[in-house]
Formats: C-alpha cells, structure tokens, sequence
C-alpha cells in the first residue's frame, strides 16, 4: 500500500513504516470496526478551484445576498484580520485562542444582526462556489455501502455545511455532524447560534462534550481522521479503546512554512491536493475492496 501511494504525487509521509503497521492492522481487523472522523471546510470541500479560493460554511453566507453590502465589508474585514493569525505557523495555538474565539462570536454577531431566514439557507448554498473535494461521491458511497460511520466535525456552520453535502445527493444515514448549528425562532429567523461555540482549535472540548456520538460508535476502535488544520488533530479524543488512528492532513495554505510541522504531527500529509483520490485509495485497500 505504501508503495501505491507514492505513486500520488501529494502524498508526503515521515514514517512510512508506522503508516504500513496501521493500515494492515486495520485491513485486518475489518470495516466493522473502522469509524472515519473528518472536518468538514478545506477537507471534504475543496480550497481552490481555478485558482480562486472556495468559501467556507462561513463565506458561503458572507458572499450571498442573505448579507447586506454593509455587512459582508465588516464580514471580510474580519477575514483579513483573524485568517492570518489562524494559519501563522509562528503562534502558539495557545496564543490564537482569544483571537479565534473573537473572530467566531463576531461572525455570529453579525450574521444574528441580519436576520437571516432559515429557508434561504439552500438558495444560499446553490449559488454559492462551494465544492467538494473531487472525488467525494466516491468516498461518501463507499462509507454507505460498507456501513463505515461518517462523523463530520466542523468549525464551520451545521445547518450551512448539511445543506452542502444534501445538495451533493451524498446526506446518508451514516453520516452525523458535530458543528455549530443555527438557532431560528418561530418566524425562521436567525436569532443566535445554539451550544458551546467549536473553533478551529477547540476540537478537542467539542470531541468531550459530545462523546454520548462517540459512544454509539464504541464498538470501533479504528479511526481514520481526517483534517486540514492543526486542531483537527482533537477531534477523535472522544473515541474511547482506540485500537488504531491513521490521522491524512491536507496541507492547503503556507506549504513550505508548515511541511515540517505537519509531517510530525499527521501520518500521511497531502499537498495542495484538491481530491479524495488518497483517502478513497486508502479506504478501499482497509475494506479490502480492491
Ligand atoms: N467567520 C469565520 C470563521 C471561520 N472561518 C473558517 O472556517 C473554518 C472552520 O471550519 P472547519 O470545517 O474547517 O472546522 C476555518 O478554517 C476558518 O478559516 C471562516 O471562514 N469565517
Ligand atoms: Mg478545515
């Protein structure tokens, strides 16, 4: 299998032993015991297309016409304040905390502020640039087929996000979300966002307050995760037993600043990789499906 992928020009690997070692213990142990947990913006969707970013959950509002003029200069402000500190590769996750905190509870201030209408949320993403990653029905029908749980955990918006991935015709019942959800009152308006806030570098807190998702998963202990961002790196520590985790980071903005950092921390790291060709390569070789 390691030598299948690299075959991917993508694929950066710093232990390839390790990475074989998981792979065949999981292919043996069997799809009934396998779970994937994957973020959702950046991972599943892709970062670029044409060479223009795609949006986010987030930007798929910031840039509709659910937002007034007024607002979305406010929106991009914000972007350009707090994405950098997001990706400084020279920060501490400890000190981007407050920041990150900041630039979420101002988005959902501002986003309460307009009044958004819950039934304007699929027109929003229709037009919208959003895209999965290439790829992504294959890997959403395989899950389904070999009954492999799909726990999307995100940052980005939960009602914005399940709307991306219906309009794909890819919602199945293996599919649960951990995200940020809209709170809409009697009319359908937007009125706050419900729950703990989820940022990018909280995952783990999120991953603790919802083990009860975890724990109807219990009787797998293999994990494939999947992420773009450092703190995705949480998102499986409600999974208790783990027998084995094989953590696929996409490596999408400040390659060369990042490539170190993300070889000692993901087991296999993809570069400005716009598909699923690797995770789908990946699953196939464990349900021993190919
Ligand atoms: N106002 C905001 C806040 C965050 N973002 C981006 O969303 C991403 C988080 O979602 P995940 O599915 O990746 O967990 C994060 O990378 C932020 O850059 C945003 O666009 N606008
Ligand atoms: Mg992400």
């Amino acid at each position: 299998m390691i030598l299948a992928l690299s075959k991917f020009s993508s694929v950066r690997i710093g232990d390839p032993e390790k990475v074989d070692r998981i792979l065949n213990a999981m292919r043996k142990a069997g799809p009934n015991t396998v779970q994937v947990i994957s973020d959702f913006d950046m991972t599943l969707t892709r970062f670029a297309f044409n060479g223009k970013r795609c949006p986010t959950c987030h930007n798929i509002l910031d840039n509709s016409k659910l937002i007034s003029e007024e607002c979305k200069e406010q929106l991009k402000e914000l972007l350009n304040t707090y994405y950098p500190i997001e990706i400084d590769s020279t920060r501490s996750v400890e000190d981007k905390l407050p920041f990150m905190v900041e630039w979420w509870t101002k988005a959902h201030n501002l986003m309460v502020q307009q009044k958004i209408k819950k039934d304007l949320l699929a027109t929003a993403v229709k037009e919208s640039d959003a895209m999965l990653r290439d790829g992504y029905k294959g890997l959403f029908d395989h899950l389904k087929e070999q009954n492999i749980p799909l726990l999307v955990f995100s940052a980005g918006i939960g009602d914005v996000l399940e709307e991306v991935i219906r309009q794909a015709g890819v919602f199945y019942p293996n599919v649960k979300v951990i995200s940020n959800y809209m709170d809409f009152d009697e009319t359908g308006t937007l009125q706050a966002f419900k729950g703990e806030l989820i940022h990018t570098y909280n995952k783990r807190e999120g991953a603790l307050l919802n083990t009860g998702l975890f724990e109807e998963l219990n009787d797998r202990h293999n994990v494939l995760l999947m992420g773009d961002s450092l703190g995705d790196l949480n998102m499986a520590d409600g999974v208790q037993n783990m027998d084995n985790i094989l953590k696929i980071g996409y490596l999408n903005d400040k390659v060369d600043a990042w490539m170190e950092t993300y070889l000692n921390s993901y087991d296999i790291v993809l570069v400005k990789d716009e598909t699923m060709e690797v995770p789908n390569a990946i699953l196939h070789y464990i349900t021993g499906s190919q």
